[in-house]
């Protein structure tokens, strides 16, 4: 047994300090409305909130739009007694009770004992930090198709990128600028970028692994640039073929390169959790690369748990090294779903007031050097989830799912998120959703 399949201890559970800094990053979010949680409607109130990503007056008007379809489900729904809260336990055990400190008794049943304020208190506590708005930046066409066995066509790669795009998406990762000997799936990336340049709507970012990577990438039409360092010393060695230091070099040289020419650079720092040879990597050695990014100048770092293996009592200490040298709204996350805990631990990179999240269209992805990592976290799990938080991402989930369903057809798979197999289930029109 690695290291990284041993279960966690008690102390890797965050510190004390990282929950004082819960609290600190909360301090000016949103606060739940607590006398209307009920499906369908926006649980976030504004008017007491400050932070440029928290409510404001706009969030009333945003989430009447936003969750019609839920309202109009919550209105379907019966047995609704109490109108505010439903919950469903499976297909044929849907039990439905009020909402205040409601627990599932062994019989089957939920206990209400209510006690408004303490719930409140609560949901207060939890929702706080929160942001009003969650930037989802698309990786599938990337991150997703350079693991691929079969080799997919250019066209195809392009018409996801058109329908990823069409679906609301302001952030769609179009493919790496990398030796072809070694991502030969991405070997097309010159014929998807020049396809692609001049398509308006979202920003097309591209991954560069050094100069000579960053320089075809402009030549195609790039228009903004990824650079990727690990804080494991032997996966930058396997994947860039380097050591970090000299990963740093390099990318100190490509961020030089694009700011000569008013390019965005993103940083990532891969292994952010956990190494696959390394094991557990400490949370100062991603905080020490992810300084060095910011320092080179990225406008963005993006937090890679590149085999998946973090949960929030990994995810949290790790963040709050990291948003104690880069603030935290230059930061991202970016969770491969190995095991599962790729929502926990974006809601807990939220509350720590992190509001840009990595995610892959039908969960495709996982690194070709990085073995046993799983895809990326679906995006439209995601949306999902941020919808039912009422946190806006402007993604129509309905097209996302048809763009998830193109790919996985065309891949000969079935979608790897949990979202679009159970609406698929529910409407075989993800439009009438
Ligand atoms: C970095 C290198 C190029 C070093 O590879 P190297 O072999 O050390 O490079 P080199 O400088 O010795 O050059 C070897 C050959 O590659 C060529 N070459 C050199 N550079 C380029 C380039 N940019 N584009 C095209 N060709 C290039 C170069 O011209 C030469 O060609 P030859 O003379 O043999 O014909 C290689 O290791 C590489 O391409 N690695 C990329 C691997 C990769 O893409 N991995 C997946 C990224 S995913 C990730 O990192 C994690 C992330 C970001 O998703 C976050 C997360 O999930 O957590």
């Amino acid at each position: 047994m690695s290291s990284l399949e041993e279960p966690l201890g008690l102390d890797k559970l965050p510190s004390l300090s990282t929950i004082d800094r819960l609290g600190r990053f909360s301090s000016s979010a949103c606060r739940p409305r607590g006398e209307d949680m009920g499906m369908g409607n926006c649980w976030i109130e504004g008017r007491s909130c400050s932070s440029s990503n928290s409510c404001n007056e706009d969030v009333e008007e945003y989430s009447r739009e936003a969750f019609t379809w839920r309202r109009k489900t919550r209105d379907m729904l019966p047995g609704d007694v109490s109108g505010r809260r439903t919950s469903s336990l499976g297909r044929n055990h849907v039990i439905y009770g009020p909402v205040c400190d409601s627990r599932y008794m062994p019989d089957n049943q939920y206990s209400s004992c209510c006690n408004d304020k303490g719930m409140r208190d609560i949901t207060n506590k939890f929702f706080k930090g929160i942001p009003k708005y969650v930037k989802i930046v698309e990786v599938g066409p990337r991150d997703g198709l350079q693991n691929e066995k079969n080799i997919v066509p250019t066209a195809v790669k392009v018409e996801l990128i058109h329908r990823l795009i069409s679906s609301g998406l302001s952030v769609v990762e179009a493919t790496s600028f990398v030796s072809p000997k070694w991502v030969p799936q991405l070997a097309d990336a010159k014929d998807v970028m020049e396809a692609v340049r001049d398509v308006e709507g979202a920003r097309l970012p591209v991954l560069t692994p050094n100069l000579k990577g960053f320089e075809a990438a402009v030549a195609a039409g790039a228009k903004e640039v990824a650079i990727f360092a690990s804080a494991s010393e032997s996966f930058s060695k396997s994947n860039i073929n380097c050591s970090i230091e000299e990963s740093l070099t390099r990318y100190r040289a490509v961020a030089h390169a694009a700011g000569k020419l008013s390019i965005p650079v993103r940083g990532y720092v891969s292994c952010a959790v956990g190494c696959p040879v390394e094991g557990a990597i400490p949370p100062s050695k991603v905080a020490y690369v992810a300084k060095e990014m910011y320092d080179m100048g990225c406008f963005e770092i993006s937090l890679g748990d590149t085999i998946g293996v973090g949960t929030p009592g990994t995810v949290l200490p790790m963040l709050e090294a990291v948003m104690a040298v880069v603030p935290a709204e230059k930061l991202a996350v970016h969770f491969h779903d190995t095991y599962g805990q790729s929502l926990p631990n974006i809601l807990v990179s939220l509350q720590m007031g992190i509001s840009t999240v990595d995610s892959s269209v039908a969960g495709l992805g996982g690194c070709p050097y990085a073995k046993g990592a799983s895809g990326n976290v679906p995006t439209e799990d995601v949306v999902y989830m941020l919808n039912g938080l009422g946190v806006n991402t402007n993604v129509d989930l309905g097209k996302l799912l048809l763009a998830g369903e193109f790919i996985s057809k065309h891949l000969g798979r079935t979608t790897g998120s949990k979202t679009a197999i159970a609406l698929g289930r529910v409407t075989a029109d993800p439009s009438k959703m």
